[in-house]
C-alpha cells in the first residue's frame, strides 16, 4: 500500500529558517538560503537525483526531503514513473549552451538567467533533438533550493499544451538548473506588454553564426493584435493592452516628448489600432482650435459621425466622390469640414464650392475654384498650387473664411493676449491623455 501524497507546498511554505530570511529593498521579507542550509539541502537532495540517474525503476519511490517529509519520486533515468525528467550534467548544460553565453540568453527572471541551447538526438534516450531554455539559479538572489525543487516536482508531473514542458533538470554541487522546451515565442508576459519588435529579438537569439543575435531588450509598447491571436483566451487582455496603447499614444502625439515619438504612434496606428489624429494642441492656439480637434478625433474612433473604421480618414477620394455624384456633402467627412464648405456653394454645379483642404482639390462637377484647380494642375503641390493660385487673385497668401478670421482676430483682442504673438509659439500642451481618449470615445 503506497504512502499517501504529502502536499508539496506545504512544506514549501516555509523554506527557510528565520535567521535566514532577509529582508529585500522592497520591504518584502524573502528567503535566501545561507551556505549552511544548502549543504544541508545539498545532501537531502543528492539522494533524489541518485535515484533520478540509477537504472531505469517503474516504480514510484518514496525520497525524504530536507524536511524528513516525504515527496513522491519516480526513479527517472529513463523517463519512467510521475516525473518524466531528465538529469544532466552540468558539464552537459554548458556544452549545450556554449558556455552559457551571453549570446545565448533569453532573458533573467527571479530565479536566474535563462539560455538557450539546443539538444542533440543521442543525449538522452527519448529525448529528441531540440532547443531548449536552460534557467540556471542565481547564488546571490532571493529563491534557491526549495523553489528549484518545487518547479521540479511540479512542472515534472504535468504535460498540458498550455503549459511549457520540463524536460530535465540539474544539480551539481551548488549548481540548480531547470531544463524547459525552448517556447520560440517567449513568455506570455511579452506578448501582453512588449512590441512586436521585441518579440522578433526574442526569436533572434542565438548565435551570430546561426543567423541569430541578441540586440535589446526592454519594456516597450503593448503587442500587436495579431501576435496573440494564437493565444487562446488572450481576447480579452489584449484588449486592455490595446487602451493602454491609445493612452500612450495620445499622449505622445499630445507632448511628443516619449520615447519614440509621433512616428511610432503611426506605426502602431497602421496595424489596426484605432488611431488618435491631432493631439498636437498648442497651448496658445485659440480654443475652439481645440475642440474641432477632439471633434476630429471623435469622427476618426467610428463615433456616429465620423468615418466608418478605425482610422479611417476621409481622404480626397471619398470627398471628391461625395461631392461629385450627390452634389452635396459627404456625410462621413468630420463635421469640421461640412460648415465650411456649406458657405462657399458654387452657383453653376449646385454643389459646394469646396475651397480648402484636401476635399478642395480636383473635388468633380465644376465646383472647384478655377484659379486654385488651375494652379494644382501646373505645378503639383496642392499647398503650393492654392497658394499661388491665391497670388494670382491678388492676395499675398490663402485667406480663411470671413467668419473664421472675425472669431481669430476676437480671440488676439482679448486682453489677456495683449502683447502676445499668436503665431510661433509652438510649445505644445500635454493634454491628459485619459481626457483626450474619454473625448474621443474610445474608451468603450
Ligand atoms: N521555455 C522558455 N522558452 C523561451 N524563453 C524562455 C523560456 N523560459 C524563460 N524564457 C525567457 O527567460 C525570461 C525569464 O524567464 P522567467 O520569467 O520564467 O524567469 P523566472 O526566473 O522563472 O522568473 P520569476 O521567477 O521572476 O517568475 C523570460 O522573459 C523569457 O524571455
Amino acid at each position: 500500500m503506497p504512502k499517501p501524497w504529502r502536499p508539496v507546498l506545504a512544506s514549501a511554505t516555509k523554506c527557510c529558517a528565520a535567521e535566514d530570511a532577509a529582508v529585500a529593498p522592497d520591504g518584502l521579507a524573502r528567503c535566501r538560503p545561507q551556505q549552511s542550509e544548502l549543504s544541508r539541502r545539498l545532501a537531502s537532495f543528492r539522494r533524489l537525483s541518485s535515484l533520478a540517474n540509477s537504472p531505469v525503476s517503474a516504480t514510484a519511490t518514496t525520497v525524504a526531503d530536507k524536511d524528513g517529509g516525504s515527496v513522491k519520486q519516480a526513479a527517472c533515468g529513463e523517463m519512467a514513473g510521475p516525473l518524466q525528467l531528465h538529469s544532466f550534467g552540468l558539464g552537459e548544460l554548458r556544452g549545450v549552451t556554449h558556455d552559457f553565453s551571453s549570446n545565448f540568453l533569453l532573458g533573467e527572471g527571479g530565479f536566474g538567467a535563462v539560455y538557450k541551447g539546443f539538444v542533440d538526438a543521442g543525449m538522452r534516450p527519448g529525448l529528441d533533438a531540440q532547443p531548449v531554455a536552460v534557467k540556471q539559479l542565481n547564488a546571490a538572489g532571493f529563491q534557491g533550493h526549495r523553489e528549484w525543487l518545487a518547479e521540479v516536482i511540479l512542472l515534472g508531473q504535468f504535460r498540458h499544451p498550455h503549459l511549457v514542458r520540463l524536460l530535465g533538470y540539474c544539480c551539481e554541487d551548488e549548481e540548480r538548473l531547470l531544463v524547459y522546451e525552448f517556447m520560440p515565442r517567449g513568455s506570455l508576459e511579452n506578448h501582453l506588454f512588449r512590441s512586436s519588435r521585441d518579440l522578433d529579438d526574442d526569436a533572434a537569439v542565438g548565435h551570430p553564426a546561426e543567423g541569430g543575435h541578441r540586440r535589446r531588450q526592454g519594456a516597450g509598447f503593448p503587442p500587436r493584435r495579431q501576435h496573440a491571436r494564437h493565444l487562446p483566451g488572450l481576447q480579452g487582455l489584449q484588449h486592455l493592452a490595446r487602451l493602454g496603447l491609445h493612452c500612450e499614444a495620445v499622449g505622445l502625439r499630445a507632448g511628443q516628448d516619449g520615447p519614440r515619438g509621433r512616428g511610432h504612434a503611426r506605426d502602431d496606428a497602421r496595424d489596426g489600432h484605432p488611431r488618435v489624429r491631432g493631439a498636437g494642441v498648442r497651448a496658445d492656439g485659440p480654443p475652439e482650435r481645440e475642440e474641432r480637434r477632439v471633434q476630429l478625433r471623435r469622427g476618426a474612433a467610428g463615433a456616429p459621425d465620423g468615418a466608418a473604421r478605425h482610422g479611417a480618414r476621409p481622404g480626397p477620394q471619398r470627398a471628391r466622390g461625395a461631392a461629385g455624384e450627390a452634389g452635396g456633402l459627404d456625410p462621413a467627412l468630420p463635421q469640421r469640414r461640412q460648415p465650411q464648405a456649406a458657405l462657399h456653394r458654387g452657383p453653376e454645379a449646385g454643389g459646394p464650392l469646396l475651397r480648402q483642404g484636401r476635399a478642395r482639390r480636383g473635388a468633380a462637377g465644376g465646383a472647384v475654384h478655377g484659379a486654385a484647380a488651375a494652379g494644382q494642375a501646373a505645378h503639383g503641390g496642392r499647398r503650393r498650387g492654392a497658394r499661388e493660385a491665391a497670388g494670382a487673385q491678388g492676395h499675398g497668401r490663402r485667406r480663411r473664411p470671413l467668419a473664421r478670421r472675425r472669431r481669430h482676430r476676437d480671440w488676439r483682442r482679448q486682453p489677456e493676449r495683449q502683447g502676445r504673438s499668436c503665431r510661433g509659439q509652438g510649445r505644445r500642451r500635454s493634454v491628459a491623455a485619459e481626457e483626450l481618449v474619454v473625448q474621443a470615445g474610445l474608451n468603450r
